[in-house]
């Protein structure tokens, strides 16, 4: 039976990540880096589309598994009746080269274990040639290549295009299994000593964790989501990818598959905002640097993501020999969303300036150069229809949302301004327009019939961003026009108590075929906003149920099914642990987050 998406657990070095499922099996990594072709790729197909399977001969599940605490090192056990195994996964620090080490090791009685590892360079196209060098198996296939050796050695062989092998392990053993990539016209890199780096990996995690200011009763699913973020971050650059996977799909069987192994504006902002509120510093001033780096240039050119270097295209195809997650097909690479205009990013942007300002990261020369030429463009685009938030690939539209984040642009510019009089800016010119962004909005977006703001200019559907109105602080929590689409958007838009960004059915923003699940980040974003009106006790609720939500090692997905009680979209998402990590400081930090 294939997985399911909350099957998965995470490894990663902060250059690319893995996905480990309950039945053994490294169903996905992309090597060297996250946006690298897979060269496990069963998650989107089949074995033959590569995974590394290790598990005791004959058995099916993991019988329990569970990070080791604070950290991103994996222990799975499998209770069997010749006696209990654990195969810790992991992958080491990246030094030149990645790797994943599996070291397995007897608890109790003697158990016979058996690993397949099936490589398929390019997502699942490419089978590589094999040979034996030093003690080690060796793949190749054009650019690629990957060694692998056990300490101590085993028997491994060759059968059916595949790398197996087989050993017993009593109480005590360890046997270590480390897979390094490297390209393959350079010699192959230092060896790395498995079981040095997996002290050395609980160590540094465990001290990254305990750099967390957040000390309430959720500590433990806030680290976990703080942990997953650090994951997702480029450590050579500072980007910070959306998700590690493509195409695990908005609904099962559906067309909604994207690439999320990208750098959006918005998410990594967002995420920024987080760190910054958890403590840590360091990260949100690596993301930040990216983000000066990657925007340089005409403030017209400013694209919604990036590469994680801050590459600027990111073409999207189709990868037709790959079924897809239960078949849902297509499976793309690369985001066509790169090209859409979407208003809401310069709010965000700008907002998270100001945000590192008043935190008092260190001030870079250019950052209020690239927070006036981004406003300065807003001033007049602002007027302009776009794609809106959730990146719709229908017409373009005045969407509430993206002019109440140009609103936002305005007005953290114009507050910089005020704090710091010594900085240049038009701060009259900046004001009016933040007047004026406001009072079309309250014109234009709102309907009085219905005492709501809706998702476009003039239309009657309504939209989960909406919740963010009181949240950048756009009205006071108290206006009874905030009040009114907190109810309206909840009793249009709850599946199962849950959040829909939109109703998919009910309006032709949306082009595309299929429906979707409940969407995490913004059930989070209802908690929060039930919680700054004074209704705490219905979000300390609602957040309760979305943290039980998370798999059993602490992880979510882009949305939930609540009719099936499914994860779906990219995994581990960003977007659904900042919400996390942002409504728990809310709730119990008396802190906002993102
Ligand atoms: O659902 C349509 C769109 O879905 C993706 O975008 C979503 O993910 C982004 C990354 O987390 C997020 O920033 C955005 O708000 C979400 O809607 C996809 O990347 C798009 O190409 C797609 O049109």
């Amino acid at each position: 039976m294939h997985p399911r998406i909350e099957d998965y657990a995470l490894i990663g070095d902060e250059q690319t990540a893995a996905l480990v499922g309950r039945d053994g099996s490294i169903d996905w990594l992309c090597l060297p880096r996250f946006d690298s072709p897979a060269c496990f790729a069963k998650l989107l197909g089949t074995e033959e589309h590569g995974h590394w399977r290790i598990a005791p001969r004959g058995a099916r599940l993991c019988t329990r598994r569970a990070y080791r605490p604070d950290t991103l090192v994996l222990d799975s056990d499998w209770d069997t009746p010749d006696g209990t195994v654990r195969v810790t996964d992991f992958m080491p620090q990246r030094d030149r080269a990645p790797d994943v080490v599996r070291v397995i090791e007897g608890l109790a009685g003697r158990v016979t274990v058996h690993g397949e590892l099936r490589l398929r360079f390019d997502y699942g196209s490419i089978v590589p040639w094999m040979r034996r060098s030093d003690g080690h198996r060796v793949a190749v296939a054009g650019p690629d290549s990957v060694w692998l050796r056990s300490e101590p050695p085993v028997r491994i062989w060759g059968e059916d295009f595949a790398t197996h092998s087989e050993f017993t392990v009593g109480k005590g053993d360890r046997v270590a299994f480390v897979l390094t990539w490297h390209p393959s016209h350079e010699p192959r890199p230092a060896l790395v000593d498995p079981f040095e780096a997996l002290d050395s990996s609980v160590e540094d995690w465990r001290a990254w964790a305990a750099r967390c200011r957040y000390r309430g009763p959720h500590r433990e699913v806030v680290v976990r989501s703080l942990i997953t973020l650090k994951a997702l971050t480029y450590a050579p650059t500072g980007g910070i990818v959306a998700a590690p996977t493509t195409s695990l799909p908005e609904s099962l069987g559906g067309v909604r598959n994207w690439d999320y192994r990208y750098s959006w504006l918005r998410d990594s902002t967002l995420t920024l905002q987080a760190l910054l509120a958890a403590g840590y510093h360091e990260e949100a001033e690596a993301w930040r640097d990216w983000l000066l780096r990657a925007v340089a240039g005409k403030p017209a050119d400013l694209q919604i993501m990036y590469g994680i270097s801050g590459e600027r295209r990111l073409p999207e195809y189709e990868l037709p020999w790959l079924p897809g997650f239960h078949g849902s097909a297509p499976v793309r690479v690369g985001n066509d969303a790169v090209k859409q205009f979407q208003l809401d990013v310069y709010g965000e942007v700008i907002d998270s300036l100001s945000v590192a300002r008043s935190a008092g990261l260190p001030v870079r020369p250019h950052m209020w150069r690239v927070q006036c030429a981004l406003l300065e463009f807003l001033r007049t685009a602002w007027r302009q229809p776009d794609a809106g938030l959730w990146e719709v690939r229908g017409r373009r539209r005045h969407f509430v949302y993206s002019k109440v984040m140009a609103w936002v642009a305005a007005d953290r510019a114009v507050r910089t301004l005020e704090e710091h009089p010594h900085l240049d800016g038009d701060l009259d010119g900046w004001r009016a327009m933040r007047e004026e962004v406001h009072r079309e909005v309250c014109e234009r977006g709102y309907d009085p019939d219905r005492n709501t703001f809706t998702q476009y200019y003039g239309s009657r559907a309504l939209d989960a961003s909406l919740l963010q109105i009181p949240l950048v602080g756009f009205l006071p929590p108290d206006d009874p026009r905030v009040t009114g689409t907190i109810d309206a958007v909840r009793a249009e838009l709850s599946c199962d108590g849950l959040l829909l960004r939109y109703d998919l059915g009910h309006t032709d923003v949306d082009p595309l075929p299929g429906e979707e699940g409940a969407f995490l980040a913004c059930s989070f974003w209802l908690a929060d906003a039930l919680h700054l009106t004074g209704r705490t006790d219905e979000a300390r609720e609602l957040f309760e149920r979305l943290v039980g939500l998370c798999n059993d090692v602490g992880l979510l997905a882009e949305e939930y099914d609540p009719v099936t009680g499914r994860q779906l979209g990219n995994f581990p998402q960003a977007f659904s642990h900042l919400g996390l990590v942002g409504t728990a400081l809310a709730l119990d930090g008396g802190e906002k987050a993102g």
